[in-house]
Order: C-alpha cells, then sequence, then structure tokens
C-alpha cells in the first residue's frame, strides 16, 4: 500500500496558505485537510468542521489534558490544535494529510514526524503581506497587529523549512508546492 505523507504547510497571516490549500484540494482530491480545533471565533463566512472546529478555552485544555492533540499552540491570544484521530486514521489508509499550522506546531511535528514534508510560504515583502491582511478584512485591528508581529518570527526561522516558496504569483505559488509534495 501507498505511504501516506504528512504535510505541514505555514507561514505568517494574510500570505495565502489557506488560498493554497483550497486549490490543492481541488485539484487533488486524493489530498486530505486535517481541520483543527479552535479557541478563536468563527471569521463571516466560515463553518464549523470545514474551516475549523470551535471551541471554548475550558473544553480546549480539557482536550489537552486527554492528549487529544497532535500538537497545540497559542497564536494571537487563542489556542489552536491539531486533532490526533484523524490524522492517524488518514495515515493507517495510506493517503496524505496536509496540516495548516504555524511555526511552533510545525517544529512539534517535526520532532514527532522527521519524514513529515515542511513548507513554508514566504510573502514577497512584509508590505504585501500587510496589505493582504487588510484587503481580506476578516480580523480586527488588534488580531492584524498581533499576526504581524508573529510574521517576522516566522519568517525569521525560513531556514528550520526544507521548503521555501514565496507566494508572489499565485499560480506559481500553487506549482511549487504541488513539486514540494509530489516531488519524491
Ligand atoms: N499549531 C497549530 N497552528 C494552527 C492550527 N490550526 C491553525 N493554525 C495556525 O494558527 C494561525 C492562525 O490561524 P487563523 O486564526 O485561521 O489565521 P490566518 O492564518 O490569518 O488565516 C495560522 O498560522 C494557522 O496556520 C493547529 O492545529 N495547530
Ligand atoms: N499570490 C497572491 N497575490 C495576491 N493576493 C493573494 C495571493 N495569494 C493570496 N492572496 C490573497 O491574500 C489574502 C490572504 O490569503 P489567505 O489564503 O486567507 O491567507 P492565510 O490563510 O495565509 O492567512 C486573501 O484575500 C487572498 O485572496
Amino acid at each position: 500500500m501507498a505511504q501516506g505523507k504528512l504535510i505541514v504547510i505555514t507561514g505568517p497571516s494574510g500570505v495565502g496558505k489557506g488560498t493554497i490549500v483550497r486549490s490543492l484540494l481541488q485539484r487533488h482530491p486524493e489530498l486530505c485537510l486535517s481541520v483543527s480545533t479552535t479557541t478563536r471565533n468563527p471569521r463571516l463566512g466560515e463553518i464549523e468542521g470545514i474551516d475549523y472546529y470551535y471551541t471554548s478555552q475550558d473544553e480546549f485544555k480539557t482536550a489537552i489534558a486527554k492528549t487529544e492533540f497532535l500538537e497545540w499552540a497559542e497564536y494571537a491570544g487563542n489556542y489552536y490544535g491539531t486533532p490526533k484521530t484523524k490524522v492517524k486514521e488518514v495515515l493507517e489508509q495510506g493517503k496524505s494529510i496536509i496540516l495548516e499550522i504555524e511555526l511552533l506546531g510545525a517544529r512539534a511535528i517535526a520532532q514527532c514526524f522527521p519524514d513529515a514534508r515542511r513548507i513554508l510560504i514566504l510573502p514577497p515583502s512584509l508590505a504585501e503581506l500587510e496589505a493582504r491582511i487588510r484587503k481580506r478584512g476578516k480580523d480586527p485591528e488588534l488580531a492584524i497587529e498581533k499576526r504581524l508581529a508573529r510574521a517576522k518570527e516566522e519568517i525569521a526561522a525560513k531556514d528550520e523549512f526544507e521548503f521555501q516558496i514565496i507566494n508572489h504569483d499565485l499560480e506559481q505559488a500553487i506549482k511549487e508546492v504541488e513539486e514540494a509534495i509530489f516531488s519524491y
């Protein structure tokens, strides 16, 4: 049976991770996406079970205590975690699964899954990143500022990633992510 790959996609808020992942899933129906649990409020248009599983801080902490997460992290005042069961189930079926997670989560996955393919999506510049977050128009000002501060840390850690892809032209970036996923 084919060996499923664990694919980690990381990058600063607003860089285009979600846009790239949506396109990958449409083009490659054999790929699965891990839906994370979060304590952040749903954005306009987000759907429970599709974008995230939305939960309270108390429930999130209970899930941590019950070791229900493969990894989890705090980001911009909220908690985010990857539920273990789906990842385990998909990999056991020999299929590949994408985790769209931040830097600390990517590091944790590198420890427990050294073969995971870790891809960092970078913006053409910090100014363009800020423009994209603002144009998306779905975060309050404070959340935008926290995301931009975190972005600098994520960009500074770029050498930790096997694949670093600049999302300047979207189609080109998708092509490079496909190459990273299917290259070997
Ligand atoms: N460690 C970890 N990070 C996650 C998880 N789910 C989402 N994230 C990351 O949390 C950050 C914030 O996500 P979100 O609030 O949706 O903001 P966005 O990146 O601006 O769309 C992003 O970097 C996500 O990749 C998870 O399960 N674990
Ligand atoms: N290559 C690109 N050029 C210009 N805008 C882009 C590009 N890729 C994504 N965007 C836009 O940037 C915004 C943030 O993208 P999104 O996928 O939500 O980012 P993330 O999931 O990394 O936070 C969206 O409005 C999206 O349409």
